[in-house]
């Protein structure tokens, strides 16, 4: 499949006074997987919500499949796995997931649902009495039982444990391959940007950035150098390529730059004593906290 899966068009979202989205444009291309990234509050939520055809946008338009998400038909193509799921508890694993499959036209074999979610042995279990993050395992199941086009994913990995987490990443890289097409949020970024072939970052109810994760790593000042020296501010600002740079008492400098060899180089040719040198790339986790720093430098 090709062409968007989902489309936002100008969309707003007010809770009362709460504006919880404001002029949202988002493409969701088909058989890739996208993260939505953002700090607590940013809306991404109410966006699967509406996308999910459990909100109504105050204004715009929202597509899923070139239909709308409230359509039964669009509504079969659709698997969700959201933040809370409440399942009834006296249900066994197997059981709930069944339930589930019934409510697709082809759904795939409860084994293999279970499989994916790496639940096999703890079929049997109740699911009132399952850890918290085999609960989250449990919601990944239900969510993909019914083999759906298009899968929503809110915070799936929040409660699991190392294993589980990369059981699931594993299960999101195969349905993605197989061409599904995955829409999650996550605030754990580095899982993102391993995984994700598009990371769309909102703060405040707007999109921020919209990228591939190696584009809006580089779109952000993308080296920390790190050392100590005799050097004050102002000498430090002077070395090329630096874009920050701070100071500690200490004389334990931490500069930021685009090209760290140049600086280096420079910093070896001044003659200047250092030690403890140590240079690292930016973390999409840095990018995206420049990112909503900068945004709210510009409201404050
Ligand atoms: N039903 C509601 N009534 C009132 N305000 C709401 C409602 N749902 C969401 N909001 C508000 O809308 C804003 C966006 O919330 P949303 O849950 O979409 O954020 P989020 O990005 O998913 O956050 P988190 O990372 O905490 O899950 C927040 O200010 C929230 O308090």
């Amino acid at each position: 499949m090709t062409g968007e899966a989902i489309e936002l068009r100008g969309v707003d979202k007010t809770f009362g006074r709460v504006r919880a989205l404001e002029g949202l444009n988002l493409d969701v291309r088909a058989g890739e997987l996208t993260a939505l990234l953002g700090p607590n509050g940013a809306g991404k939520t109410t966006a699967i919500e509406l996308m999910l055809g459990l909100l109504q946008p105050t204004a715009g338009t929202v597509r899923v499949l070139g239909g709308d998400p409230r359509d039964p038909r669009t509504r079969t193509q659709v698997g969700a796995m959201p933040q809370e799921s409440a399942i009834p508890a006296a249900l066994t694993v197997r059981e709930a997931v069944t339930l589930f499959a019934h409510l697709y036209p082809t759904p795939l074999p409860v084994d293999e649902a279970l499989a994916l979610a790496d639940l096999g042995p703890l079929a049997g279990r109740r699911a009132g009495a399952l850890s918290g993050g085999e609960r989250r395992r449990l919601a990944f199941a239900l969510a993909v039982v019914g083999d759906p086009a298009v899968l929503y994913l809110d915070e799936p990995t929040t409660g699991m444990d190392a294993g589980s987490r990369q059981a699931f990443w594993e299960a999101a890289e195969r349905m993605k391959d197989g061409g599904k097409t995955i829409l999650l949020t996550t605030h754990y970024l580095e899982e993102a940007e391993r995984t994700a072939d598009r990371v769309v970052v909102m703060n405040a109810g707007r999109i921020l950035a919209d990228d591939t994760p190696e584009r809006l790593r580089a779109s952000v000042a993308t080296t920390r150098v790190r050392f100590s020296s005799d050097l004050v501010l102002a000498e430090l600002r002077h070395l090329p390529g630096v874009e920050a740079a701070e100071v500690d008492a200490h004389g334990h400098a931490t500069l930021t730059t685009r090209t760290p060899e140049a600086l280096v180089t420079a910093l070896v040719q001044s003659g200047t004593p250092f030690t403890d040198l140590e240079v690292t790339r930016a973390s999409l986790e840095d990018a995206f906290m420049s990112l909503t720093a900068r945004h709210e430098g510009v409201q404050a």
